[in-house]
């Protein structure tokens, strides 16, 4: 029988792929991981928004990336991504892509950390493989981070352990197209 108060209750939405209790999915991983492109899609199958923290940075202070490192320093521009990211955690039905550097903060990482809620994806590969995708991106924003290799693959090594310790699940992308990703994490979430 269908009583009048529950049928001028709202309808159920279209269900989601995953009965997820995390209001928000965070990926993390070096320049060239796919944190960019897997979320967009990611975001796109969860029926859920998509925040690039780059991209929040770079609409709120009307200039690209590379024009921030010019103007205030790598310093200040990750002033300028903490303030993002503490802005884009309290997003709810949220696919968060980081800038490959947040985690060098202890801040950051704490911020991310004390976020209730919140599923932290570490999106991995080795070096070269990261680097020859940055490198093969069409119409990539410029990275100032990777002007060198030497520098950019010394702080991979160094970056790599925050990656790790913050992640409540490790994705080796490699061996995966950014769709296989996308349906491996949409598994995960069915899970959580
Ligand atoms: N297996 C893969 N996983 C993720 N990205 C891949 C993969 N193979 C190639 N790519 C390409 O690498 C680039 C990753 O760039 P992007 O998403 O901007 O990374 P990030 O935001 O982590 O720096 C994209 O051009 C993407 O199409
Ligand atoms: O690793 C880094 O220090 C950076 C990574 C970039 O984001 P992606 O990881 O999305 O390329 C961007 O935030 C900036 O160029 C600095
Ligand atoms: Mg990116």
């Amino acid at each position: 029988m269908v009583t009048v108060e529950s049928a001028n209750k709202p309808q159920p939405q279209t269900p989601s792929p995953t009965a997820t209790t995390a209001e928000r999915v965070v990926l993390t991983g070096y320049m060239g991981a796919g944190k960019s492109t897997v979320g967009r899609a990611l975001a796109r199958e969860l029926g859920w928004e998509f925040c690039d923290l780059d991209h929040l940075i770079e609409t709120t202070h009307a200039a690209t990336i590379a024009e921030l490192f010019t103007q205030h320093g790598e310093p200040g521009f990750r002033q300028l991504e903490t303030r993002a990211l503490a802005a884009a955690l309290g997003r709810h039905n949220a696919v968060i892509a980081l800038g490959g550097g947040a985690l060098e903060s202890l801040t950051n990482r704490l911020l991310l950390e004390q976020k209730p809620n919140t599923l932290t994806v570490f999106l991995d590969a080795p070096f070269e493989i990261l680097f020859d995708r940055c490198v093969l991106q069409p119409d990539a924003a410029i990275r100032p981070v990777l002007k060198d290799p030497d520098t950019a693959a010394a702080r991979f090594k160094a970056r790599r352990p925050q990656y790790q310790r913050a992640a409540h699940i490790i994705v080796d992308t490699e061996p995966l197209t950014p769709a296989e990703t996308v349906a491996r994490l949409i598994e995960e979430l069915r899970t959580r």
